[in-house]
């Protein structure tokens, strides 16, 4: 199957983009060019579609659930209880009506944390996104539960490992907090035996940090260290309390950090400090988060958080300007999950999105990075391609009511309406 974008604006100048298979094979002026799909670009450019380096995709069923409140008492007093009561029916219509989020604004990878794996998985297979999804690790110091953990890791990892072109199957022990030291290592040394990446969330709130110290004499990143979880390997998501020696130990052992803007704002667990990160040489990705805690998806919300919260934080009007802000979104996700996509080249894979120049917030077109960065949104994105394959196409998904209809139903029974 082959596409033809005709007359799109692709680094300043209007172009043709023709996709075979799920690459983009030529750039360039292909009016003599037949294809099986032919897209008119005019009025559009084309950009790198999304990667969303940390979410919970599912949690768009909690969306507005439980707002206003710190972490811990969100998580224990109101997500937990009410995730205790998911099935992975609910999971796969959470799942799906993300991905249809995803999808309308501009997202075509997602790097997921969440109970019954299946149903996700599932979504991800019938929406035609691409996606990494980490098996769930939680054992709360548990010997039984962590044995277990491990066994349902190990059964996931059989099924999922090489089941899809679109599924990187990842490991997710899902905080210092809720897994033991043992489970930790044994993640270590899991992933190194099957070449996986591992997803977690690491020092959070200032609370984690405090219980690390009072636990195990260390601070969070420093007890990692001390499990053998450092690695480029690790995707360190949150990392909003690191002491310089945590940052040094972070760039030493090349792992990669996740920020997570909109989630650090709203349950006020600190300000992440991206120059000194970046300063270190670390390569860092941006993420949602759940909608539980952000409350969308949407990658433009994120990409300008980052760059206003970084310029705040360092008093520097110069940090993280609108190109870094937009690699953090695309290309520094690709490297960490080692994929061909995050800029438009000959070569990449074609996931990529057409946004509309004529809507307001991207006019006038001074300058298409700053309008990407600090002015656009979701509502922008006029077409969406993913692995070769149209998912959106002028703002039309196709299922999306039947998704939405599916979706409603499964909140209502969880929530008893
Ligand atoms: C094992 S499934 C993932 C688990 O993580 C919870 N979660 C969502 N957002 C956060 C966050 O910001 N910090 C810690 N844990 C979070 C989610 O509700 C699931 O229970
Ligand atoms: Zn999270």
């Amino acid at each position: 199957m082959s596409i033809l974008i005709t007359g799109v604006l692709h680094e300043n100048r209007i172009q043709d983009i023709l996709i075979k298979g799920n690459h983009i094979v030529s750039i360039g002026n292909l009016a003599h060019v037949q294809a099986d799909t032919c897209i008119d670009g005019t009025g559009k450019a084309i950009l790198p579609s999304f990667m969303n380096g940390h979410t919970h995709a599912a949690m768009t069923l909690l969306r507005g659930f439980a707002d206003d409140m710190p972490l811990g008492v969100w998580l224990k007093d109101h997500i937990w209880p009410i995730e205790a009561k998911m099935t992975e029916e609910d999971v796969y219509w959470g799942a799906k009506f993300a991905c249809l989020e995803m999808i309308r604004t501009g997202t075509t990878f997602f790097a997921d944390m969440y109970w019954h794996f299946p149903g996700t998985a599932r979504a991800v297979q019938e929406m035609g996104i691409r996606a990494g999804l980490s098996a769930a690790l939680f054992d709360f110091g548990d010997k039984e539960r962590a044995r277990q953990a491990k066994d349902q890791v190990e059964k996931l990892y059989e099924k999922y490992a090489s089941l899809s072109e679109r599924i990187i199957f990842t490991l997710g022990p899902h905080a210092i907090y809720t897994v033991s030291k043992d489970s930790l290592a044994w993640v270590a040394e899991y992933a190194e035996d099957k070449d996986l990446l591992i997803h977690l969330h690491v020092s959070e709130t200032s609370t984690e940090v405090e219980n690390c110290l009072k636990e195990h004499g260390m601070r969070p990143v420093e007890y990692l260290d001390s499990v053998g979880l450092l690695s480029p390997r690790l995707m360190a998501c949150h990392c909003v309390w690191l002491s310089d020696h945590e940052m040094d130990l972070l760039a030493r052992n090349h792992v990669q950090v996740i920020h997570n803007p909109a989630s650090n704002l709203k349950l006020a667990s600190g300000t992440f400090r991206y120059q000194p990160l970046a300063d270190r040489g670390l390569n860092i990705g941006l993420g949602t988060d759940g909608c539980a805690s952000n409350n969308n998806l949407d990658m433009f919300e994120e990409m300008k958080l980052a760059a206003l919260l970084a310029k705040s934080a360092s008093g520097d009007a110069t940090v993280l300007p609108a190109v870094d802000a937009f690699a953090l979104a695309t290309k520094n996700m690709a490297a960490m999950y080692g994929l061909e996509c995050g800029e438009i080249r000959e070569g990449m894979l074609a996931d990529c999105m057409l946004v509309n120049l004529n809507h307001p917030q991207l006019t006038p077109g001074h300058h298409l990075l700053s309008n990407v960065v600090y002015s656009a949104n979701g509502d922008c994105v006029d077409t969406v391609i993913c692995n070769g394959r149209v998912l959106m196409e002028d703002g039309v998904v196709p299922g999306e009511e039947e998704i939405t209809a599916g979706f409603r139903a499964c909140v209502d029974r969880l929530t008893g309406a």
